[in-house]
This record gives structure tokens, sequence and C-alpha cells, in this order.
């Protein structure tokens, strides 16, 4: 499979080495030259396989002839076998025609695992293959950094920087990546948001000696491998559900737009899905869009779901290559513009064309609250506050009659707060995390400043 980036000044380049680029050096994403695609045929052929079977056989097109279906299949088995669940994304039912896709019975209790795990495999092979090392550099507002430090820990031919914003990650969230005793791992806190962190990992990549010095690398959903990797959720529920054989909606709780933008490429692979639901907290940039056009970036604040505190969705550039039917010069001019001016001009007939498919829904912390208790009271369901604003989304713009999947993208007990707020009960975290609040933490507080991040991320890089 070749790739080519949304700006259309890099090199095409095939799976291997857009997994290890991240991003592309003209500052867009990679995409799939073409899109694979499965004759409805093939999807009833799915129906039924174990997961990990099911993820080897979407994901393979996406990477070709470097690497054989078989040995795929092994990694997805192996990325797989330590989840929670037997099913590995089980399907709860919530309501009538609602379920609830749970995306977090991995090692960091968040859907990130679901790619993550499989990532560091990948990383693995290609690396060992090459041999070649890497530094990952990511952002995180809170489940991408322990996803994939997880992934990544103990690696020889890997190190990892993740930044997280000070103070705004939930405190078993920043426990989780700050408390891992591996010598390859480096966190720092940034005096600053998500946005400012997910800026200055792309200012990394923008300077080119130094990208070329570290050997960058992303686990971010800028990294094509994630969405990939992020797609098989989404047919294993729409088939389970019926498909290919009858419609199925989702809802997804949005931040850096990289799960929704998964579900989009299940629907673009062929997957019957008329409706996709963007849920958003206060910072409602997506919902905003999808209203009435209005994509203007304001200050990212603070919320109860604190992993969708964003307003620069990355993922979205994709999206906009799509609608602007594959053109790259339009696209990177758009993405110049929201960069120079903080507002994003789409052509009224690209967002036409989102709105027939996307609707956004907005939700403050009250609302969230409110969702997280409902859900509880009627259904017995114990949802973590980003699960909740998909609850509400799919509740309120669910289109009548089909199954609508909301994707339960964390598991409550990273969030004992809120839910214990709204429920009154507080979620345990499972035995093997139990001791999180005992163990000593590990991180630097950094200004927003590139300079000191990038010699942070050298120092780290050679300290042997
Ligand atoms: C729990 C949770 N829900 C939702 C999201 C939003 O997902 P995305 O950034 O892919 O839109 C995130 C962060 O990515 C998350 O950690
Ligand atoms: N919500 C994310 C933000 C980064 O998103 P990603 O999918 O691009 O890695 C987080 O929890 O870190």
């Amino acid at each position: 499979m070749r790739y080519i980036s949304t700006r259309g000044e890099a090199a095409p380049r095939d799976f291997e080495a857009v997994l290890l680029a991240g991003l592309a050096e003209d500052g867009g994403l990679f995409v799939p030259a073409a899109w694979p695609e499965f004759s409805a045929a093939e999807w009833r052929g799915l129906r039924g396989l174990p997961y990990a079977e099911l993820a080897a056989r979407i994901i393979h097109p996406f990477i070709g002839d470097s690497l054989s279906f078989e040995t795929l299949r092994t990694m997805t088995q192996r990325a797989y076998a330590g989840f929670g669940h037997p099913a590995v994304a089980p399907l709860v039912q919530t309501d009538t025609n609602t379920f609830a896709l749970e995306l977090f019975h991995g090692p960091t209790l968040a859907f990130k695992d679901m790619a993550m795990q499989l990532l560091g495999l990948l990383f693995d092979h290609v690396l060992e293959k090459r041999r070649e090392r890497v530094t990952i550099v990511g952002a995180t507002s809170g489940d991408t950094g322990s996803a994939a430090i997880e992934a990544c820990r103990d690696r020889t031919a890997i190190d990892i920087v993740i930044l997280h914003p000070e103070g705004r990650t939930s405190d078993v969230q920043r426990r989780q990546m700050t408390t891992v005793p591996a010598e390859n791992v480096r966190n720092i806190a940034v005096q600053g948001s998500f946005d400012d962190c997910q800026d200055l990992v792309k200012a990394m990549f923008a300077d080119v000696p130094f990208r070329a010095e570290m050997r960058l690398s992303a686990v971010n959903s800028i990294n094509w491998a994630r969405v990939a990797a992020q797609i098989p959720y989404y047919a294993y529920a729409a088939l389970a559900l019926g498909a290919p054989d009858r419609e199925v909606a989702f809802s997804v709780p949005t931040g850096n737009f990289g799960n929704v933008l998964a579900a989009w490429a299940a629907r673009r692979m062929g997957l019957p899905i008329p409706r996709l639901i963007v849920g958003a907290n206060r910072n409602d940039i997506l919902a905003r869009f999808l209203a009435s056009n209005d994509m203007t970036a304001r200050e990212v604040e603070p919320s109860l779901s604190p992993s969708m505190d964003i307003q620069v969705s990355s993922n979205f550039e994709r999206l906009l290559f799509e609608l602007l039917g594959r053109d790259a010069r339009a696209t990177a001019e758009t993405m110049r513009r929201f960069r120079a001016e903080g507002r994003m001009p789409v052509p009224d007939a690209a967002w036409q064309q989102a709105t027939a498919l996307f609707q956004g829904f907005a939700l403050d912390d009250q609302g969230t609250l409110a969702e997280i208790g409902r859900l509880h009271r009627q259904s017995g369901y114990l949802a973590d506050p980003h699960t909740a604003i998909g609850s509400a989304a799919a509740k309120a713009l669910a289109p009548a009659g089909l199954p609508v999947v909301v994707a339960a993208t964390a598991h409550p007990a990273k969030f004992p707060d809120a839910v214990e707020r709204a429920t009154g009960i507080r979620p345990p975290l499972p035995p093997r995390l139990a001791d999180l609040y005992e163990r000593e933490e590990r991180f630097t507080v950094l200004p927003n400043d590139l300079g000191s991040i990038e010699a942070a991320v050298r120092a780290h890089a050679r300290r042997n």
C-alpha cells in the first residue's frame, strides 16, 4: 500500500516508512493513495471471527506485501491476548437500540490500547528488520501517553518522551504515565494546554535537522498506523449488529478526531454507516463546525472529560483532504490559513458534504454528570465522562430505528471523582493498578518552549 501526504509535497511512502515517519515532512498527514474496499460478501465472510483474526484481515490491506498476513495475525493475537475481556471489545446493550462498544479492556483502561498494543509490536518488527532506533515524541491530554508508554516501555530500539499539559489530566491518568520505572521513558509536564503539547510535537517534526538527528517518530493519531488499527472495532460492532445487511450508526466522543476518523474509514471500506455522531465537551469546535461551518479555535478550557480538552483536531485534516476531493494544494492552503488566522475556511460544498454524514453535539460538565447519573439509573451502566458525552449525543441525535453504537472510550475508574459525584459509586481500579497512588512519580515540568523541550528530548535520547 502506498501513502500520500494531505499537503502533496512529500514523496509517497509504503506502510513501514509511514509508521516510522509519523508526520509527513511537508507538515501533512499520510493517507492511503487508494482506499481498500470489501464487497458485501467479503464483509459477511468476516462475521463472527475472533477480534484478533478480524483485526488482521482488516488491517492487512493497509500494510501490503511488506508483512505477511500470518505475521500480522500473530501480532494481533499477541496484542489482544492480555485484554481483560475475552471478546476484547465487548458490545453492551444499554437501551432498546443503543450499545456501548467497550474499548477500555486493555492495560491502561482506554481505547488507545486497542491500537497502541499493536503499534508496539509493529515498531519492534520494523526496527529489528532495519536495525534502526527511533525516538518517539508524543502529546497527550491523558490517555495516549500511558497507552504509548505501556506499549513501548523497556524496548531497546525505542526512546519515548511524552508531553502532557501540567495539571490538566486526571490524577489516575497522570500517575499511569509517570510511575512507569522504565529507562527509555521520559514524561514532561508542559506549562500549557494539550494543543500546546501537540504543537510542540509538530514543531519538533518541522525542525528537519532535529527530526533527522533524533530519528523522530510519532504515536499520536497523526501516525496513520494508529488510525488503521482503530478501524477493526467499528467493523466488529457493525458486523455483530447485522452489517452489511443492516445499517449501523456510531456516536464517538471526540477530541483529536482520530477515533471517529477510523469509523469514517470503516464506512469508506464499504460498511453501511449512514451517520457518525461527534460528541464534544465545552471545547466544542467540531460541534460548531458541523452546526454552522464555524471552525474557529478558542482557548482550551479544562473540563471533566480532559482527554477531549482539544481545539485543534489534527485528524480533521485527513477528512478535509477527502472533502476537498483529495486536492492537496487546497488542503495545504486551508491548513495554512487555519494556523495563521485561527479560523478554517471550509468551502460550503465541502461543509454540506460533511454534514450529510456527521452531526455534532456538545455537553458541558453539568450535562455530563447528569448523563452519567441517568445512564446508571436507567440501565445500571457505569460510564466515564467521555463515554457519557457519546451516550448523550447518541440519545439526542441517533436516527430513528437504527442501532447506534457509542464508543466507550475509557474505564470509569480513570475518572473516579466525576463518576462518584454523579452516581455515589467510586469505581475501583483493577487489582494490577490498586497501588497506583503509592508508586513514585517521575516527571519534569517545562515551559511551553520548543528549545527547552528539544533539549530535554536530546538529553533523554543521549542519556547513555
Ligand atoms: C477517553 C477518551 N475519549 C475520547 C477521546 C477522543 O478521541 P480522539 O482524540 O481520537 O477524537 C480521547 C482522546 O483521544 C480519550 O482518551
Ligand atoms: N485524547 C488524546 C489526545 C491525543 O490523541 P491521539 O489520538 O492523537 O493520540 C489523549 O488522551 O492523549
